[in-house]
């Protein structure tokens, strides 16, 4: 059965001219975890948001939210709060003034407005114009509008754009809290490490198609050779024992280890009964970064191309 807050993409295809800006996509995002929405520029994220979102009419296909359009839902900034463009708040207006005339048009409690503002961080900041805002300002306002009708779904466009490394932790926090609260939470990125931070399902895009539908951590396990760097004083006997235990250990020019299919779990200790002194030892980071690359490299050629308008 589907939860009646779940987001459901059936058979969706949305075609501007010879482009097939999102093709045949099927996909259902579940409440209780965030899911994280990926894919290189032009992949088709926003227009699948937009759809969704009733914005836009698709050539062809379904998007549903509790297995209604979003169209026919009643009162809609208390079923979905959406974060698209962060532009999209009025300039001469400040930022309570803007919040105020959301929740006015929605019949949401003007308290409410002092809630999000406290929320998103921009409380002292609430009756400034929003054309003096940062662009990590708007970005905290326009998850303030998101959040205004306490909505059991959210979906947010690229929400850390703009946002300082504290604003990120911020953001990263708030979506795991969202989705613990057991809402529906969508969250498109350009940056999977940054999406691993907070989704624990991920769903990615390449040319307007589903390239994965997948946990996170199948993801990581499926797609995600471990790697280990590792320094020591002691080269050869390091070597040596990686060797007898089956490893391929290769020495870069900055003096470090690297070892396919390892884990530090295992090295540390291996090293430790041996020994043998370890001055550095670290899972490799960007591993995951790459087979995401990996992933959409097809996808992301093809529209490298310059294509007909
Ligand atoms: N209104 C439009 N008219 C014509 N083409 C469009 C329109 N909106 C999107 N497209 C095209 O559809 C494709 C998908 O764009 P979309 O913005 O959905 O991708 P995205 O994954 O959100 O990319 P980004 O990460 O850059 O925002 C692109 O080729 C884009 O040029």
């Amino acid at each position: 059965m589907t939860a009646a807050t779940a987001i459901e993409v059936r058979d969706l295809t949305k075609v501007y001219g010879k482009v097939r800006a999102v093709d045949s996509v099927t996909f259902t995002v579940e409440p209780g975890r965030v899911t994280g929405f990926l894919g290189p520029n032009g992949a088709g994220k926003s227009t699948t948001m937009r759809l969704v979102l009733g914005l836009d009419r698709p050539t062809s296909g379904t998007a549903t939210i509790g297995g209604r359009p979003y169209a026919t839902l009643t009162e809609p900034l208390r079923q979905v709060g959406a974060l698209l463009d962060a532009g999209a708040a009025h300039g001469s207006r400040t930022a309570r003034g803007h919040l105020a005339a959301l929740a006015a048009s929605n019949r949401i409690p003007d308290r409410r407005v002092a809630e999000v503002l406290e929320m998103t961080g921009i409380a002292k900041a609430a009756d400034r114009r929003v054309k003096t805002f940062s662009l990590g300002m708007r970005q905290r306002l326009g998850i303030a509008a998101a959040l205004l009708g306490d909505p059991p779904v959210l979906m947010l466009d690229e929400p850390s754009n703009g946002l300082d490394p504290e604003g990120i932790i911020w953001i990263r926090e708030l979506l795991r809290q969202l989705a613990g609260e057991g809402r529906t939470v969508l969250v498109s990125s350009h940056l999977m490490g940054e999406t691993a931070a907070f989704a624990e399902h991920l769903i990615v895009l390449g040319r307007g198609q589903v390239l994965a539908d997948t946990p996170m951590k199948d993801f990581i396990a499926s797609r995600v050779r471990p790697r280990v760097r590792v320094r020591t004083s002691e080269d050869e006997r390091l070597r040596a024992l990686l060797k007898e235990h089956g490893y391929d250990p290769v020495r870069s020019d900055d003096g470090r280890w690297h070892v396919d299919d390892a884990e530090v779990d295992a090295i540390g200790p291996l090293a430790a009964r041996a020994g043998i002194p370890i001055l550095e030892l670290a899972a490799e980071e960007a591993t995951l970064e790459q087979a995401y690359l990996d992933l959409t490299a097809s996808a992301t050629e093809f529209t490298a191309v310059p294509q007909e308008a």
